[in-house]
Formats: C-alpha cells, sequence, structure tokens
C-alpha cells in the first residue's frame, strides 16, 4: 500500500495516466489508510453539496405577503382607509402580515419535514481502507479513496475507473435517459469530462456491472456540486389536495368578493347606511370571508403526516405521497422480504439418489449431495464469518458448512477465474472456478431456467443423460417443495474445455449437469397476516408479484392471508402471451391475484392495466429494473434496507425496515391525513353562517335590527379565536372504523356537497340561530324596540354593545361546539374519547381566554366594541356548544343509520 505523506493532493487532471493520477492524489490501489481518510475528511469537508443558504427565506416571506389572495385584502385595507375607517385598514394590514407570518412558519416547518427524511436513509459507500473492504457513509468519501461500484448503486462521488466496466445512468448530469457504458479499460484525453469513457460522476447511477474507482472529487468539488446551484432545492410539487383547496379557496374569495361588492346597495339602500359605513360592511364581509389561512395550515398537515410516517418507517418523498397513499386501492407487493423475514434457512436437499432434509441428527450425505453442496458453495458470493452478502447465498453457505464442505471465502476467490453475475431476468448465475487445474462452471437458479440448460444429471452411480424420467422426477420434487412454501434452487455443473473461460454466458451456461434442487424456507413476517386482514377491511386489493416460483409465492401468501386455494397464479410467461382484454378481465375478476416469475416488465404492465381501470396503485420493487414500474406506480414503494439506490430514487416512498405491514401503516396515515384535513375545512367553513347571517338581518331589516357584530368582532373570530383549534383538528388521531371503509375513488374532491350541507346548514344554521336569539333576547331584555337607534351616544347603545358581544362570544362558544362535532365524521364522539386530542383541548382554552380578553381589556373593548355581559347573560353561553355538537351527533347518527341500511 501506498504510504501517504502529510502533504495534501494538489488539483488534478482526471485523465491523466492513472499511475499520476495515483501519485498525484497520494494514495494506491489499495484504498487510503483510514487515519489519512479521516485527516482528508477534515480538511476536504463531507462529501456533500452545500445549500447556498443567505436570504432565501425573506423572498419566501415577501412571497406570503403578495401572493394573490393577500394582495385582496391589501385593496380591502386601501378601501378602507379611502372610505376613512383607518382603524379597519389598520385591523385589516396586521390581519395580512400575521398571516403571512404564519403561512410562512406553516410552510417552512412542512419543508422541514421532507428534507429531515434525509436523516433516515442515509447514503453509504463500500471503499477499501487499509485495504479492507469497508461500508462507509457517503458522506465520509474523500479524494484518494478506492471505491466499489455494484449494479443498483448510486455514485457518490466523481471517480477515475481502475478496474472493470459499468453502464451508468448520467440523466441527472446530461439529461440523456440511455444508459453510458464506462470502462477502466477506455482512455479519453480530450473532449468534454461528462463523455469521457473511464470516468464516473457523482449524482449518476450505476445500472448494470461493477467496477472499481479511484475517487478525484467529493462535494461540492464534483460536476454535481459545479451545477448544484441550479439543482440545489428540491422542487416542491403542488399535491392535488393543495391545488384544490387553492381552487376552493379562489371560489369562495370570490363569493366573498361578490357578497361584499352585493352589500353595497343593499346597506345603502336597503339599510340606509351612508356610503362610508356601507363601505366598512363590505370589506368586513370580505375579509372575513377570504380564506387565506387555509392553504398553508394543509401544506403543514401534510407535512405533519410526513414526518410521522417517517417515523413509522415510511419514508415519502413529496408530500403529495401522502394524499396519494390515502386514496390506494391495491397493493401490488414483492413477497421476499417484504411479506417475509428474509431469512433463508435451507431445509431440504433433493438429489436423484437422496432426499435429506436439514435437521438436527439427519443422515450422512451421500457424494452425490455432498457435490452439490461443493458446487452451491463456489457459485456463491456471500461471507458466513462475519456473515455477509444475499440472504439466499448466505443460506446455501450454512447448509454446505452443515453437510461438511469447506465454504472459505478467501479459497473461493482464489480459485475464481470468471463469474456471470445473478441476473433477475435470467433468475442464474454461475462461475468459472479452476479445481486442480481443471476448469468447472458451477451453476445455480430457478429450476425452470436451469434444468433446460442441462443434458444430464447426477445419479447414484455417476452422471447419466436427463431423460424423461429425470425429468419428471425433478418436475415432481419441485411441485412438492414448492407447495410447502418453500424457496427452490436448482445445482448444475460442467467441466469446461481446457482453454480460456468463455467469454459470454450462453457459450458457458449449456450442457451442464444438474445436481439436484436445494429448498428453502423464509418465514413470514409475523406482523403481515394483521396487515393483510386490515386491507381486507379497508377494501384494498393486494396482488403478489414476485420473480418466485408460482407454489411457493401462493403458500407464502396463503399463509399470511392472501388468496384462497382458488386465487390463479399467473406466471411472466402466461403473461407475456396474454392480450390487453384477458388480462383487464383477470384483474376485473379476481380481488386478488399471484404473478409469479415475474420480469420487471410484468410489474410495469400490471401497474399500468390496474391505473387504467381507476384504480391507485402501490407497488414495490427493489431492483434496478424495477425503477420504471415504480415511477409508473401512484406509489412506487422501495425497500430501504435491500433495495438498490435506483429503486430508491424512483420510489415515491421508501421502507426503511422493508416491511409489508408498513405500507398498510402508510396508507392509514395517508387516509387519517386526509380526513384531517377535512375536518378543519368543516370547521373553518361552519362560521361562515352564523357570521353573514346577522349581516343579512341587519341589511334586510332595513336597519330596525342593529347591526349584531361588528368587522372587527369579526375579523378577531377567524384570525384570533379560531386559528388554534383549526390547527389542532389537523393532529385528530385516527378515527375509529377508519380502515373499515372502502378507500375513496381517484378524483373524489376533498370538499364536496354532503360537507358543506353540512358545515353551512347544519352546524353553521345551528349556530346563528342561537347566536341570533342571544343577540335579540339581549335587546329586549336592555329595554330595546324594533327600529330604536343604537348608535353612539344614545341611550341603548351600551345594551346594543352588550348584545354584539353577546353574538360574539355565541359565535366562540358554538365553535367550540363545531370543533368537537368536526372531529369525528360518522362515529359519535364517545368511540374517540373527549380528551384524546390534548391540542385541541390547549386550542379550545385559548379560543376563551383570547375571547375573555377582547371582551375585558378596556382599551380592547373599546376598539371592539364589546361590553362584559352579566353572569345571567353569560349563563346563556354555556350550553351552546352543547346544542351544537349534540345537533350534529344527531346529524351524524343519522347518518350511521343510513350508511347501514341495506343495499348501501
Ligand atoms: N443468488 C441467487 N443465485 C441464483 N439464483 C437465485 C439467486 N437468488 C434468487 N435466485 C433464483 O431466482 C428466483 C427469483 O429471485 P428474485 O430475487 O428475482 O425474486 P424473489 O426474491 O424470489 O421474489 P420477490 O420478487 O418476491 O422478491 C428465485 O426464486 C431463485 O430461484
Amino acid at each position: 500500500m501506498t504510504t501517504v505523506t502529510g502533504q495534501l493532493p494538489a488539483a488534478q487532471d482526471p485523465r491523466e495516466p492513472i499511475d499520476l493520477l495515483m501519485r498525484d492524489l497520494r494514495c494506491g490501489a489499495g484504498g487510503l489508510p483510514a487515519r489519512e481518510a479521516a485527516r482528508r475528511l477534515v480538511v476536504y469537508g463531507p462529501n456533500e453539496l452545500t445549500r447556498r443558504g443567505g436570504r432565501r427565506w425573506w423572498r419566501e416571506l415577501v412571497r406570503q405577503l403578495v401572493h394573490p389572495l393577500a394582495a385582496l385584502l391589501w385593496l380591502a385595507a386601501a378601501l378602507a382607509l379611502v372610505a376613512g375607517t383607518t382603524a379597519l385598514a389598520v385591523a385589516i394590514g396586521v390581519v395580512v402580515i400575521v398571516n403571512a407570518v404564519f403561512a410562512f412558519v406553516q410552510e417552512q416547518q412542512a419543508e422541514r419535514a421532507v428534507e429531515a427524511l434525509a436523516a433516515y436513509l442515509p447514503q453509504r459507500a463500500t471503499v477499501l481502507r487499509d485495504g479492507v473492504r469497508t461500508a462507509i457513509p457517503a458522506a465520509d468519501l474523500v479524494p484518494g479513496d478506492v471505491l466499489m461500484i455494484e449494479e443498483g448503486e448510486r455514485i457518490c462521488a466523481d471517480a477515475r475507473l481502475i478496474e472493470g466496466g459499468v453502464e451508468v445512468d448520467l440523466s441527472t448530469l446530461n439529461g440523456e435517459s440511455l444508459p453510458a457504458y464506462r470502462s477502466a479499460a477506455e482512455t479519453d484525453r480530450g473532449g468534454p469530462l461528462l463523455e469521457s469513457r473511464d470516468l464516473v460522476f457523482s449524482g449518476t447511477s450505476c445500472t448494470g456491472g461493477e467496477a472499481t474507482a479511484l475517487v478525484y472529487g467529493t462535494g461540492m468539488r464534483t460536476e454535481l456540486g459545479r451545477i448544484a446551484a441550479l439543482t440545489q432545492r428540491v422542487g416542491r410539487d403542488e399535491s392535488p389536495l393543495e391545488a384544490q383547496v387553492k381552487r376552493v379557496a379562489w371560489l369562495i374569495a370570490l363569493v366573498a368578493v361578490t357578497a361584499g361588492l352585493a352589500f353595497l346597495p343593499l346597506g345603502t339602500f336597503a339599510a340606509h347606511l351612508s356610503t362610508a359605513a356601507a363601505f366598512t360592511f363590505a370589506i368586513g364581509l370580505l375579509v372575513a370571508n377570504v380564506p387565506e389561512g387555509l392553504l398553508p395550515t394543509i401544506t403543514l398537515a401534510l407535512g405533519m403526516g410526513v414526518r410521522e410516517l417517517a417515523r413509522g418507517g415510511a419514508v415519502v418523498k413529496r408530500l403529495s405521497a401522502v394524499e396519494t397513499l390515502g386514496s390506494t386501492t391495491v397493493i401490488c407487493t414483492d413477497k421476499t422480504g417484504t411479506l417475509t423475514m428474509n431469512r433463508m434457512r435451507v431445509t431440504a436437499v433433493w438429489t436423484r439418489p437422496q432426499r435429506i432434509e436439514l435437521e438436527p441428527g439427519h443422515p450422512a450425505p451421500l457424494a452425490a449431495t455432498l457435490r452439490l453442496a461443493t458446487a452451491a458453495a463456489r457459485c456463491n458470493n456471500a461471507g458466513l464469518e462475519p456473515e455477509t452478502g444475499d440472504p439466499t447465498e448466505i443460506a446455501l453457505l450454512h447448509a454446505a458448512a452443515d453437510l461438511g464442505v469447506p465454504v472459505d471465502a478467501a479459497a473461493r476467490r482464489r480459485d475464481r477465474r470468471r463469474q456471470f453475475h445473478f441476473d433477475p431476468a435470467l433468475r442464474r448465475m454461475s462461475t468459472v472456478d479452476e479445481i486442480d487445474g481443471e476448469a468447472w462452471l458451477h451453476a445455480k437458479g430457478a429450476p425452470e431456467e436451469l434444468v433446460p440448460l442441462c443434458s444430464r444429471i447426477a445419479g447414484a452411480t455417476g452422471d447419466h443423460d436427463l431423460i424423461g424420467a429425470d425429468r419428471a422426477a425433478v418436475g415432481a420434487a419441485v411441485a412438492e417443495l414448492a407447495a410447502h412454501g418453500l424457496r427452490l434452487l436448482a445445482v448444475a455443473v460442467r467441466r469446461l474445455p481446457p482453454g480460456p473461460p468463455p467469454e459470454r454466458r450462453e457459450d458457458a451456461e449449456r450442457d451442464l449437469t444438474l445436481l439436484g434442487l436445494i429448498a428453502m424456507f423464509d418465514p413470514p413476517r409475523p406482523e403481515v397476516a394483521a396487515a393483510v386482514e386490515r386491507c381486507h377491511t379497508a377494501g384494498i386489493r393486494l396482488m403478489v408479484v414476485t420473480g418466485d416460483h408460482g407454489l411457493t409465492a401462493a403458500e407464502i401468501a396463503r399463509r399470511v392471508g392472501i388468496g384462497t386455494a382458488e386465487t390463479p397464479i399467473v406466471t411472466g410467461a402466461e403473461l407475456d402471451a396474454m392480450p390487453e382484454a384477458q388480462l383487464d378481465r383477470l384483474l376485473t375478476d379476481h380481488r386478488e391475484l399471484i404473478f409469479a416469475r415475474s420480469s420487471p416488465e410484468a410489474k410495469l404492465r400490471i401497474a399500468d392495466a390496474l391505473r387504467a381501470q381507476g384504480h391507485v396503485v402501490a407497488m414495490t420493487g427493489d431492483g434496478v429494473n424495477d425503477a420504471p414500474a415504480l415511477r409508473r406506480a401512484d406509489i412506487g414503494v422501495a425497500m430501504g434496507v435491500a433495495g438498490t439506490d435506483v429503486a430508491r430514487e424512483a420510489a415515491t416512498m421508501i421502507l426503511t425496515d422493508d416491511n409489508f405491514a408498513t405500507v398498510v401503516t402508510a396508507v392509514q396515515a395517508g387516509r387519517r391525513v386526509y380526513d384531517n384535513v377535512r375536518k378543519f375545512i368543516l370547521y373553518i367553513f361552519a362560521h361562515a353562517t352564523p357570521e353573514v347571517v346577522p349581516f343579512l338581518v341587519f341589511a334586510l331589516s332595513g336597519g330596525a335590527v342593529p347591526l349584531p357584530l361588528t368587522v372587527l368582532q369579526i375579523l378577531a373570530i377567524d384570525l384570533g379565536t379560531e386559528t388554534l383549534p383549526a390547527l389542532a383538528l389537523g393532529r385528530e388521531p385516527a378515527e375509529p372504523g377508519l380502515m373499515q371503509r372502502p378507500p375513496r375513488t381517484r378524483g373524489q374532491g376533498v370538499i364536496q356537497g354532503r360537507m358543506l350541507v353540512w358545515a353551512w346548514a347544519v352546524l353553521g344554521g345551528v349556530s346563528a340561530l342561537l347566536v341570533l336569539a342571544a343577540f335579540l333576547a339581549t335587546l329586549l331584555a336592555g329595554g330595546w324596540h324594533l327600529g330604536d337607534p343604537t348608535g353612539p351616544g344614545t341611550p341603548l347603545h351600551l345594551v346594543w354593545r352588550e348584545a354584539t358581544t353577546m353574538t360574539f362570544l355565541g359565535i366562540v362558544a358554538c365553535q367550540i361546539g363545531t370543533a368537537f362535532a368536526a372531529r369525528t365524521q360518522t362515529a359519535p364522539l364517545r368511540a374517540v374519547g373527549l380528551f384524546t386530542n390534548r391540542l385541541l383541548l390547549w386550542g379550545v382554552l385559548f379560543e376563551v381566554a383570547f375571547a375573555a380578553a377582547l371582551v375585558t381589556v378596556p382599551a380592547l373593548r373599546g376598539l371592539f366594541d364589546t361590553a362584559v355581559p352579566g353572569w345571567d347573560r353569560l349563563a346563556l353561553l354555556l350550553p351552546m356548544p352543547f346544542v351544537v355538537w349534540g345537533a350534529d351527533e344527531l346529524w351524524r347518527a343519522r347518518l350511521r343509520r343510513r350508511d347501514r341500511r341495506p343495499g348501501r
């Protein structure tokens, strides 16, 4: 190994001859010593892109102050100023600013929730340190490191290949979608750096092959770092929910403006107000009804959803995913590692002369069995001390060791001459190994793939031609073992003719001698059965799409509750031959299906067919080839542990525990967040009726009934007392029955007719009646008669102030009832418990304190035209929340009865 001097490498040309580059980087092919790497890390800094911080947040804040709804409010403030009501103009100005700050904080929080996700998925890289393969966090890579690149990995630094060749997807750097081949054997001295055929770059991914490379640029000193200034911020897409709410917000703003304008003639001609007063009320109506706070509140709720999902093991990349998850109708899941634990154990070894169950005290293996175990240990890339590599191969090594066959990794590496990697499409791999001067091909793979390549089979007395009877025996063994849910591998060998080993796979993997079968068990994850059950009650369909044998998949699926004996098993070959119409029929006729021996293309086809039928599809995958299907599904789900970086990049959601149950939990969380958004929209909408009706009464009575509520009081409700309870509703726990109802249909709006009727007519209607009754009762009790003047200086002015205070406090009281009513959509409140949302209790306390301050603090009293009502009046307020909430309970009970009626 090269000794590293105390000096730091100077800037170098990555295309100079490799020995010069190594000299410049002061490193060798054996990698850096760990201590030198640590020192370089201090000097070069972590291998990360630094954010351009600075004044960005200012821009965000200003954006909140000038967005169209805020502009509308500014206009209202200007009009108020023109109308001579400076206090109102100032109040509106304050409202816009407070709102902007609020929205800014909410959006920042939501954004931070998404950004914090990176911590859940640390990128790792494999390097040689002190000559030993070591996995390190990608952030610790330094120039001079020797990096090992494998298929499916994201390349995390700029590097020069020193061995091997890889296909890389450079699309992040040059937008080119076709993979490029990069090889240590090529050299390019001139031309653009990105096109050099022996260089690979940070931010790209390896889609095939493997290579060793020398890192020369990390962090901001990479090609990606150079263009990072343009791409640093992850784009924030607007979710359909946000787009919908934005549309509704605009619609309501339009209604508010129209209502405000309509009030002008109504106020001046019907209520005989002065133009200035009519203006003031019109502005009040407008300000009260423009739902400027709605959107940031929804963004925050989605952001909180993202954070909560991440804690539960599901990292989503976009806010909108939370919402899509909630409407998932089909989950297409693979089997190994998702439904099962990916903890393989060989249970049986089958050869033509002997079948051994690998239990303690199993019989001594015959020569044929030992030969099979030896081949399986050769054609293997795993290690036992410590356990490294693919769980299938680790299990094979354990079995081989158990049968007394040597499994030493160093010896295996020493004898290996060539390897044909495991190809998920071919479902087999092979190695060429030199044993006692002879070259042998060792192959293992799915029996359907490997047996057709065999012309001979190992028997009790030596090898013989593979005849019909042997094929039948192998077929029977496969069927029998797979029906027990066992995963099967066939193992074969071939003695190669002298000379260099074949270059091409097809030339090597032929004329094989079948040694036998290995059966292994991969236990289902214990939590999966309950998750499957949850899917069943929630009306979510399940499809198993696996690379494994149909019978194995069907048995494992049956054990976790997916499918029955009648569930069709469709193999990859059958699917390939199936016309679209037949596939569509199959998907319509069966709620659950098993797609076995399926290819990544099959996944894509299934996802497309399901989506064309209107389904919202969540699809799991972990390989490089799964990326297109993951992109095409509504929710692509990649595995955080076993998945490749390429799959993770294509996915919308990454499971940090690879567990199917987590997908279901995420769907549940998605449903809950969506529900909660509806809850606070309901709550915010409900106040419109009790706020608008008093104005109408005033206007329609031609001013004979004095104004029951002032503009500033409306502002105090909408932008003061209600804010915290609305936010708290976004944190409601899941409502009972959340996973007992069918998924919502694609395109179903978040705001529906039934909900508006509920908000405006039921909750709002009852509230309006109550507050008007309290207002009129206070006026009448104070000696007022219809038409009596109540303006400043009149004898009844104080009575009117007391009465408006009652309207104001009445609305606050009713909204407390509404908040509790909004907590459930159909279930009775007792089913969720009164005290289960602590935040809401705090919100209500704030609401009461805020309202009390407006009524009791003398300075505020003057501004808001309030007065302290007597105890007898206050007592009128007490039942109000209960009446609103009670009316709502009755309404919900009616809905429950209707939904239960047969035929619904
Ligand atoms: N390391 C390996 N060497 C040779 N053959 C293998 C190896 N791993 C798997 N196979 C064979 O390829 C088949 C498909 O494996 P693949 O990994 O594509 O799917 P799977 O893990 O069985 O299922 P799923 O798609 O549900 O994760 C296996 O059933 C097995 O027969």
